[in-house]
């Protein structure tokens, strides 16, 4: 069976809720300080969005799972947020907390903790209903294919947003420049991409899945984007303290990487 094959065979036992108890409760979800990975997440998309220079009509969310919390700065700046994931389970478990269906995750506390570090005052339930309101597609796609989407997006993305996804689905590093690749072909020229990924994880559970993961360095995500041709604007990282090494991955930290594709192709 090829490695592409045994991933996706892997990906049929994702168990969505498991995965969201795994990564967004706490310890990983604790926003008492910002030495927790979770608010470390979420203040990189935050300052990067401060600067209001992304924004646009369209940001396109490559394997968004089945979290949002990646998407509530963003969703200030775009008119339309286009969600994306390979599993059904996850784009349904999408799908309910957009229409506010009950028994969904309580993404309350990322909402909480956002509105919180924009320093705006906005309350937590109008940036929540925001993103309902401009979450506006959720669709499948699979990042191995040159056209991941199985068809153009129109209009073109004008930001791609992607969080743990890649490295994630790729049984190496070839494999994963080659899916950074197909997914830079959603975004226009000029436009931005935003990753956040796992350094040096190998696996992670997820209930009875146990999903194979391509462990990256830093430098192999700058040469990824490099081989794509996209200009490097940012580049962050955090190291996973012991207290969250919790045993459902072995990640040993996180990057947050901001580029640009060019303007001419
Ligand atoms: N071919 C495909 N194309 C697109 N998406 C696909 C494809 N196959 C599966 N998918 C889709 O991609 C998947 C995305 S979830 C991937 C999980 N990544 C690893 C996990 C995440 C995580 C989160 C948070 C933290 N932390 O410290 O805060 C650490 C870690 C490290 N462990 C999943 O939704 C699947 O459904």
């Amino acid at each position: 069976m090829s490695s592409l094959a045994a991933l996706r065979e892997g990906y049929e036992r994702f168990d969505p809720h498991a995965y969201l108890q795994n990564n967004y409760l706490p310890p990983r979800a604790d926003f008492s300080s910002e030495e927790f990975v979770v608010p470390w997440k979420l203040r990189c998309l935050a300052e990067t969005f401060a600067s209001g220079e992304i924004h646009g009509r369209t940001l396109i969310d490559v394997g968004s799972g089945p979290t949002i919390y990646q998407l509530l700065s963003a969703c200030d700046h775009f008119e339309e947020i286009v969600a994306t994931d390979y599993l059904a389970v996850n784009r349904e478990e999408l799908g309910r907390w957009v229409r506010g269906e009950p028994s969904t995750f309580d993404w309350s506390p990322f909402i909480r903790h956002v509105c919180k570090i924009e320093g705006r005052g906005e309350p937590w339930q109008e940036k929540e209903r925001r993103l309902r309101d401009r979450l506006r597609r959720i669709l499948p796609i699979d990042v191995h294919r040159p056209d991941p989407l199985g068809a153009p997006l129109h209009p073109p993305a004008d930001a791609l947003l992607s969080a743990f996804c890649l490295e994630a689905v790729s049984p190496d590093r070839d494999a994963f420049a080659r899916a950074l690749a197909h997914v830079g072909s959603l975004l226009r020229p000029g436009g931005h991409a935003l990753l956040l990924g796992a350094l040096g994880e190998s696996f992670y559970l997820a209930g009875a899945a146990r999903l194979p993961v391509v462990p990256l360095a830093e430098d192999d995500v700058r040469a990824a984007l490099a081989g794509v041709g996209f200009a490097l604007r940012d580049f962050r990282s955090y190291a996973m303290p012991p207290a969250l090494r919790t045993g459902v991955d072995d990640v040993d930290g996180v990057f947050f990487a901001h580029a640009q594709k060019p303007l001419e192709a």
